[in-house]
């Protein structure tokens, strides 16, 4: 780094420096940028180039410009040679949106999310894909998947488990009947906003509409600010928001998409009981992802029916030592009584001791379905 960059602003002896040399500097600096993100931007042009020629297709049979392995790799090399004062995460962040540019003048990326449109749900699509990504948004968890099954877009997102509330069985059991393949995972801090339309009085709230998931992550706060009020579980919180618009004695909880999105006032914010209350979200799509160097695989086991069962599945984990980061049960839909295991790990299906695991776990399990590896959430 050169010795003017690392400098306070430049300031003649004695004279306090001025508003006008700091703007000044501002401006030199945003030049300077600006001419390296352009370059920036045009070697990714040819990168997309190098993808065609060299013809870089993946199991759906289309060029792969989106590469979410390298993402993940450049945001942590970001986060790790960050020198401040900015927060790492916060570099990150506008790094995040460069390389969303970026990949849009390769090919702009197609994503259906669970919607509508101002859900958490949307929020994450945004944060993991960043603002170029060209976004959908579906009914249900199970029409996420089929729109990527058919070819309608490349990538899905969908809500896992919640921190407070647990697993979103939803998107386990669309995993059940599905080849698609987890490339991708992230987390969202939930923030739940007591929200109204423009004609109504906090007093004048009879009725608090939400999701029965937000509702039930904001109970005590409820009970201790609205005991009386009616709490009625809508699809989404998105839908919520947009239904007080116009009723003028009713709130919805939702987050600050959903507040924007429909222009409504926030009564009180962050109302979530848990104040580390978070949602995991992970991406859907057609093809598998090498590995990062910081990688988690997901996998679906299901388990004979007999005495020591959950033994056996979890011994040769425990013998190779690997990290599991996620251990739920969900009855199979193959028989009345029968159980499958969705088990989240540390680890890269291509690191020797992961196959070395699988293959152990194969010998004692009736179906093991490796769901995808993929890079453990950077932002
Ligand atoms: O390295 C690549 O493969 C690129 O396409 C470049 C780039 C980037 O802007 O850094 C853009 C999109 C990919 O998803 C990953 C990285």
């Amino acid at each position: 780094m050169s010795d003017s960059k690392e400098s306070p602003a430049p300031q003649a002896a004695g004279k306090a420096v001025t508003l006008d040399d700091l703007r000044q500097r501002i401006d030199a600096i945003d030049n300077e940028l600006l001419n390296l993100i352009s370059e920036r931007a045009g070697c990714a042009q040819q990168v997309a180039e190098v993808k065609l020629a060299a013809g870089d297709v993946g199991e759906d049979g289309q060029v792969q410009f989106y590469r979410p392995e390298r993402e993940a790799q450049v945001l942590r090399r970001i986060m790790a040679n960050n020198p401040g004062p900015l927060k790492g995460e916060e570099m990150a962040r506008l790094f995040r949106e460069i390389m969303s540019a970026c990949l849009a003048l390769e090919q702009p990326i197609r994503l259906a999310y669970l919607g509508p449109e101002g859900t958490f749900t949307q929020q994450a699509a945004l944060k993991h894909f960043g603002d170029s990504a060209v976004t959908k948004p579906m009914a249900a968890i199970d029409e996420v998947f089929r729109e990527v099954e058919a070819g309608a877009v490349q990538y899905g997102v969908v809500p896992v488990e919640n921190s407070t509330e647990g697993v979103i069985n939803h998107t386990l059991d669309s995993f059940m009947g599905s080849q698609l393949k987890i490339s991708g995972e992230v987390v969202l801090r939930i923030h739940h906003h007591l929200l109204v339309g423009p004609n109504t009085r906090r007093e004048k709230i009879s009725r608090i509409y939400s999701h029965a998931q937000s509702l039930a992550q904001c109970r005590k706060w409820l009970d201790a600010h609205f005991p009386h009020a009616e709490r009625i579980a809508v699809s989404s919180n998105a839908e919520a928001a947009r239904q007080v618009r116009t009723e003028w004695h009713s709130a919805a909880i939702a987050g600050d998409m959903a507040a924007k999105l429909y222009e409504l006032e926030k009564v009180e914010e962050k109302i979530e009981d848990s104040p580390d209350n978070s949602t995991r979200f992970l991406i859907i799509g057609d093809s598998s992802v090498p590995a990062s160097g910081d990688d988690k695989t997901s996998i679906v086991v299901a388990m004979r029916n007999q005495p020591g069962a959950l033994h056996d599945l979890l011994a040769p984990f425990h013998r190779h030592q690997i990290d599991l980061t996620r251990v739920e049960t969900r009855p199979s839909r193959s028989g009345a009584w029968n159980y499958v295991f969705f088990i989240d790990f540390r680890g890269h299906r291509d690191d020797p001791l992961i196959t070395a695991t699988l293959e152990e776990l194969r010998q004692c399990a009736a179906d093991v379905k490796v769901l995808g590896s993929y890079p453990v959430g950077v932002l």
